[in-house]
């Protein structure tokens, strides 16, 4: 997929189908938007792109230091190949976009550019305070066809990336899984702790993320891990380590089952598929490696790996 960072001024080389939006998260209503701009490029024979924006305008418009993002950018490069997407166009979103006339971003960005096709949803809003809605889109037909998604919901709640990352600080992955179409991924890099986890017989694999993620409520969830290319079932701690002494920052910690490896600064993905119990503050170390212990049986029964 081809990555393109800059403001569409000109007609583009080859004709193209565009989806348009934000999509943070990628969930299963920007998936319906985005497949039906892979599937009509394939049917007319033309390139599927993406149109994004950057930074986040919410971020830019509130002036937020950190998005907190579902899919940051790499993660929506990777979810997009996936899709079979071949252009991601970003554009700036600066004060001149923030300030840009619904008419005139469609007469720049669609209609200079000769974009052929476009991909919306059905609450899609765009230019100046969002004034522009799908209804302007469809005025200029002898431009662009125009496709609009329906809303898609489960069990009659929208799919949307604010509705996961509720259901995320409340640690409820079903829903979380559901209405991405897979499990939340984080991704980073493995740093040293302090080395307590190997004595207590539990070493630990801690995460620092690449991107600004949204972080899952804390406690303690069976993942999926993958390191160095390949796949592991895992128990991931979310939280401060109460036990030892309250670590005001939060850490992202998984032992790995099945596993002896040094990783230190080996890429780790994790896929969060259940969420197993609220980190707690054990007595004393015996309690917490006897409730490690058991996590461990669970995490087994879980996946459906032989007990041992
Ligand atoms: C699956 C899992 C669950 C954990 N649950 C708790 C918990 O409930 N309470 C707690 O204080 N620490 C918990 N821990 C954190 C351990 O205290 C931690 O692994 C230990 O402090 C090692 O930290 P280190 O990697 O910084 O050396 C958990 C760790 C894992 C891997
Ligand atoms: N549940 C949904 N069903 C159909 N289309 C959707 C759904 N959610 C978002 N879309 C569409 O996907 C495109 C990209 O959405 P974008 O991220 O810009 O905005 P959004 O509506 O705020 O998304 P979200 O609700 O997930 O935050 C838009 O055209 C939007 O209308």
């Amino acid at each position: 997929m081809k990555v393109i960072e800059l403001n569409l001024t000109k007609k583009m080389d080859q004709p193209l189908a565009v989806a348009l939006g934000y999509f943070d998260g990628l969930h299963l209503g920007h998936q319906a938007v985005i497949k039906e701009v892979v599937d009509y490029a394939k049917k007319h024979q033309i390139r599927s792109a993406v149109m994004t924006f950057s930074p986040n305008p919410n971020q830019f418009l509130n002036k937020l230091n950190s998005p907190h993002l579902l899919t940051p950018h790499q993660e929506k490069i990777r979810v997009l190949k996936e899709l079979g997407v071949d252009e991601l166009i970003i554009l700036p979103f600066n004060e001149e976009l923030a300030k840009m006339r619904a008419t005139d971003f469609i007469q720049r960005y669609l209609i200079e550019p000769s974009i052929a096709h476009v991909s919306t949803g059905f609450d899609f809003r765009f230019g100046y305070r969002g004034e522009g809605e799908v209804t302007l889109l469809a005025n200029y037909s002898k431009h662009f066809s125009l496709n609009v998604t329906p809303k898609c919901e489960l069990n009659e709640e929208k799919i949307g990336a604010t509705e996961i990352k509720s259901y995320l600080a409340e640690g409820n992955l079903e829903k979380v899984t559901q209405m991405l179409g897979r499990p939340y991924r984080l991704r980073g890099v493995v740093v040293s702790g302090k080395q307590r986890g190997r004595q207590i017989g539990f070493p630990t694999a801690n995460l620092k993320l690449s991107e600004d993620y949204v972080i899952p409520k804390c406690g303690v969830y069976a993942v999926k891990v993958e390191v160095r290319g390949r796949h592991y079932v895992g128990m991931c701690n979310i939280g401060h380590n109460p036990t030892f002494n309250f670590n005001h920052q939060i850490c992202i910690e998984t032992y790995i089952l099945d596993f002896d490896a040094d990783i230190y600064g080996e890429e780790l993905i994790l896929d969060f598929c259940a969420y197993l119990r609220d980190e707690q503050r054990f007595s004393s170390i015996e309690k917490l490696m006897e409730q490690l212990a058991f996590d461990r049986q669970l995490v087994r029964s879980y996946f459906k790996l032989d007990l041992q």
